[in-house]
């Protein structure tokens, strides 16, 4: 920089003058920048903490982690109150009125989500999770035809061959000391899981975690939220986080594990499309509706053609990664959280064994999708686990108008964040929430609660596309696991779960349990 400066023959006073004045100039925008900030929330009616320059209340999150973050600020601020990520303004609240009509009553003017500018590039641009308003509508309707029941049904056989492979290998540990880390198992019958049903291939994680295949897709997923520079980056100067990326200079996925990623789904599709392959799962799915769209068309009159949506094979590709990413490690968490609470609670797993027991003597002894289905009391101990341990510990929703809300004005354009974490814990709500009580899910509680008091998967019509498949995974995965094994405490087994703070419920100490046949 002064090798250039000197290049234009300024003298040493000139330069001094000139840099001087960048930086009175600097800073005096930060101090007006934040001026402004201290004054924004105060205008619109709305409590909150006083942001500092640049980092606005980001350092709070980055240093309590996100869900203890939304814990404090809510004890202090009320329900509603507002912050600064960055210079982003953040409205955030647990008021369950005002959620129900964000996400319910007036969902028309709330329909998107915050899309952070840096990643807005192909795969994510078309991810159902990030599009907007009439896409995402048109892309909504078109993957729901993959979660009707008739499909579920159908993919509940896939599934169930992963939840056989999982107990072998449950089987194998229990002929030694039967310790596990539950990440290892659970995380690698989910992505078996997820491979089987959206991706169209069977692989065994467990087994071979240094599979090439597998390798390349656990590069898509992110560390730590608020512990990664690159993510703290995104959050806190998105702007200047895209410009960096657009040069080559932040990579946010590897090329290489998206190149791999592509032309293995791409040449998955070619088959398909060629009648070389079929399998009842996500990517069929999405061909035989680009399929019917295309013989409906020759049926229409030219200029209604373009009116019928189908998914190009880079949409196809995009949504098939999107349903790795929601799907993978969300019930891979909540299946892990679930063998905690069962080890550490004997009364309610030897409750749920007899459960499992008598519902399978019905049927003789076989799993699958109509007998899980009578498993009431297993319906109650997963709420209760996702009532204490939400996998998205947040979800958002961005005005779409300026709306008013109680004297409060949150305007257009403003985000609105849904501390799902930090409502599960309102000790009004959930009295001693920090204690395991899946008596919380009896019908009789159940309907003496607001239904948007518990949203371990959203509300509303953008809720979780994949909620269903997920419940059925994880209750065929318990009931095959406990007609055989129990899980119990081993001497590295946490006394308490505490969550890292990455954005995700992950636990900041491995779950250490032990596995043994129950005869
Ligand atoms: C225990 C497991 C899971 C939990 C707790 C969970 C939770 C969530 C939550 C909280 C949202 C945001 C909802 C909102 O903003 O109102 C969401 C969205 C979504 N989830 Fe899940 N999820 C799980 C598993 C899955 C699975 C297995 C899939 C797919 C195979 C999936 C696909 C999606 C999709 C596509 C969306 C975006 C929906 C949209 O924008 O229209 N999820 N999920």
């Amino acid at each position: 920089m002064l090798r250039v400066l000197s290049g234009l023959s300024l003298t040493k006073n000139s330069i001094l003058i000139l840099v001087s004045t960048s930086l009175v100039f600097v800073s005096t925008s930060i101090f007006l920048k934040w001026l402004r900030m201290c004054h924004h929330f105060k205008k619109r009616k709305i409590p909150g903490p006083r942001p500092i320059p640049i980092l606005g209340n980001f350092h709070h999150i980055i240093k309590r982690g996100m869900p203890y973050n939304d814990l404090a600020m809510i004890k202090k601020y009320g329900k509603t109150f507002g912050y600064f990520e960055g210079s982003t303004p953040v409205v955030e609240t647990t008021d369950t009125q005002l959620l129900k009509s964000i996400l319910i009553k007036d969902f028309n003017l709330f329909i998107n989500r915050r899309v952070i500018e840096a990643i807005n590039f192909e795969p994510f641009d078309h991810f159902l999770t990030l599009i907007k308003d009439d896409e995402w509508k048109n892309v909504r309707a078109i993957l729901s035809t993959m979660f009707t029941s008739g499909k579920l049904k159908s993919m509940s056989e896939l599934m169930i061959n992963c939840t056989n492979e999982l107990n072998k290998h449950f089987k194998n540990l229990t002929d030694g000391d039967g310790i596990f880390y539950v990440r290892d198992y659970f995380g690698g019958l989910s992505l078996n899981v997820i491979c089987s049903c959206c991706f169209g291939f069977s692989i065994d994680s467990i087994k071979e975690p240094k599979n090439e295949v597998i390798v390349h897709i656990k590069k898509f997923f992110f560390d730590s939220l608020t512990k990664d520079p690159k993510f703290i980056l995104l959050i806190l100067f998105p702007k200047f986080a895209n410009f960096l990326r657009q040069k080559n200079i932040l990579e946010i996925i590897p090329k290489d594990s998206m190149n791999y990623l592509k032309a293995l789904i791409s040449e998955i599709i070619e088959r398909r499309k060629n009648k070389l392959e079929f399998r009842d799962d996500f990517i069929q799915t999405m061909i035989e509706h680009e399929q019917i769209m295309t013989e409906e068309n020759k049926s229409l009159p030219e200029s209604e053609k373009k009116l019928s949506k189908t998914l190009s094979p880079a949409e196809i590709f995009s949504q098939a990664v999107m349903l790795l990413l929601a799907g993978y490690e969300t019930t891979a968490n909540t299946l892990g959280f679930i063998a905690y609470n069962l080890a550490t609670h004997d009364i309610y797993q030897e409750k749920l064994i007899e459960e499992v027991d008598n519902v399978l003597s019905n049927y003789n002894g076989k799993i699958s999708y109509e007998s899980i289905s009578e498993m009431k009391f297993m319906n109650m101990i997963i709420d209760e686990t996702l009532r204490m341990f939400p996998p998205a510990i947040r979800t958002n929703r961005i005005a779409s108008q300026d709306y008013e809300f109680n004297g409060m004005m949150i305007e257009k354009g403003q985000m609105v964040v849904v501390p799902i974490w930090a409502l599960h814990y309102d000790p009004v709500i959930y009295p001693n929430p920090e204690i395991f009580d899946p008596e919380r899910f009896n019908e009789e509680n159940k309907r003496n609660r607001e239904n948007s008091a518990y949203m371990p998967f959203g509300i509303g019509p953008r809720n979780c596309l994949g909620m269903r498949f997920a419940l059925i995974e994880i209750k065929l995965a318990l009931a095959e696991i406990l007609s055989k094994f129990r899980f119990e405490r081993c001497e590295r087994t946490p006394e308490k779960i505490e969550i890292d703070s990455s954005g995700l419920a992950r636990p900041k100490k491995p779950i250490v349990l032990r596995i043994r046949n129950r005869f």
